[in-house]
Order: structure tokens, then sequence, then C-alpha cells
């Protein structure tokens, strides 16, 4: 069955605490997106955010870096209390270093590819990743429309870790529901994403089992 990340874009943001206690018992990670109107063109969230929600959770907390230069942010929040810091491989000229960077600050370190990059240009740092988080939209919004063509590039994820013994889990992110979620699933896909389809409803804890239940 697949994990799932609840991504708190969506959430309450005058209750969050609320809003993530009710995700807490089928929920397996937290998703924050930090946004810095740069990278992406909405401003979301930020280290005093993770500091925020860190004592009110022990779910884990995956955190979504769509921001320029993101080697500025690794140890603020990995000092904030995150567990695992994505970063985008167009966001920074030296990807590399950015995950050792993670790696270094104590937390698990994620490669993110936008819809437009291929799986290829990330080949060289896969050794490194914990996580590999295919966009299934173009980032900086929730509330779009999942894009089927990039479950080609799991697939691949998926081939070129048994190939390679490699470790790292591959993510969604990007409209991800109880229907998307089936063939992303069956190419390898190990944890999803969901914002607008978990918190755009009253009973977000029944959305998240339905996208688990889709994948049994
Ligand atoms: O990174 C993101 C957008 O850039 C998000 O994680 C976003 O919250 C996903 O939302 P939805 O499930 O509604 O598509
Ligand atoms: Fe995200």
């Amino acid at each position: 069955m697949i994990k799932v990340a609840p991504s708190i874009l969506s959430a309450d943001y005058v209750n969050l605490e609320a809003s993530i206690k009710k995700i807490e018992h089928s929920a397996d990670a937290i998703h924050i997106d930090i946004m810095d109107g740069q990278f992406v063109p909405s401003i979301a969230y930020g280290p005093g955010w993770v500091k925020a929600i860190r004592p009110i959770t022990n779910l884990k907390l995956d955190i979504h870096m769509m921001v320029e230069n993101p080697e500025r942010f690794v140890k603020p929040l990995a000092d904030a209390g995150a567990d695992i810091i994505d970063v985008h491989k167009e966001a920074t000229p030296h990807i590399h270093r950015a995950l050792q960077m993670i790696h270094k600050a104590g937390c698990k370190a994620g490669v993110v590819i936008n819809p437009g990059t291929s799986v290829e240009s990330i080949r060289p740092v896969l050794y490194l990743a914990d996580q590999v988080l295919v966009m299934t939209v173009n980032p900086g919004f929730g509330g779009q429309k999942f894009i089927p063509e990039m479950v080609n590039k799991i697939q691949e994820l998926s081939d070129l870790r048994k190939k390679y013994g490699y470790k790292y889990d591959i993510e969604i992110d990007g409209g991800v529901n109880n229907h998307t979620v089936k063939s992303a699933y069956k190419a390898g896909t190990d944890v999803a994403v969901a914002g607008s389809f978990v918190f755009d409803n009253p009973d977000p804890a029944a959305q998240v089992r339905s996208i688990k239940q889709a994948t049994k």
C-alpha cells in the first residue's frame, strides 16, 4: 500500500494544528511546501513554520523547497526539525553539493524534478538520494491537474533502482487523488503527496485512507 504525505498548502492556515490533528493517524508524513516567489510565483511557509509544527506532531516532516539556491535554507530547516529536505534539480547549479549538505545537516535528502526535467539529468546524483520527488504538476500551486505522462519517469526511476540497487523512495506531488494514484503506484511510487484532495473535504482522514485503499 502506498504511503501518503498530506500537503498543508491546502490546510486551514488559521487552524493549522487542528488540520494536522485530523490526518495524524491516517497519514505517514506531513509535506510542507516552501515557496520563495522566485523559483515559483507563490510564497509559502519557511523554517519558522517548520519549527512551530515540529512539536505538535510525531509525523515525519517532508520539506519541499521551491526556492532558488536552496543551499541557503538547509541548515535552518534541519535546525527547525525537518526529517527529509527535498531540493529541485532546476533550482541550483550544485545539486550534488546541496544533497551532501542535507546529509551533513543530519536529514534525509530528496531530489525533485519538474515535469520538464528528465530522469537522465539526475542520474549522477541518484546514488546520494534518499528520495526522488517526481512533480506531477508544474510547481507553485495546489489544485492542479495530474499530468499522466509523468508516470513514465516513475517507471524509469523504479527500473534504475532495481538495476543499480539504489535506495531512494519515489514520491509524487501534484494532482494526486484516489484515481490518479493508481497508475503511479503501479509504476513504483512509494509516497504520494496530496493537498487539495485531502484538505478540501470535511473528512481529511477519510481522503487519505481512500488514496491508500486505491492502491491495495
Ligand atoms: O508542491 C506542491 C505544489 O507545487 C504541493 O505539494 C501541492 O500542495 C500539491 O497540491 P495538490 O495535491 O492540490 O495538487
Ligand atoms: Fe509539494
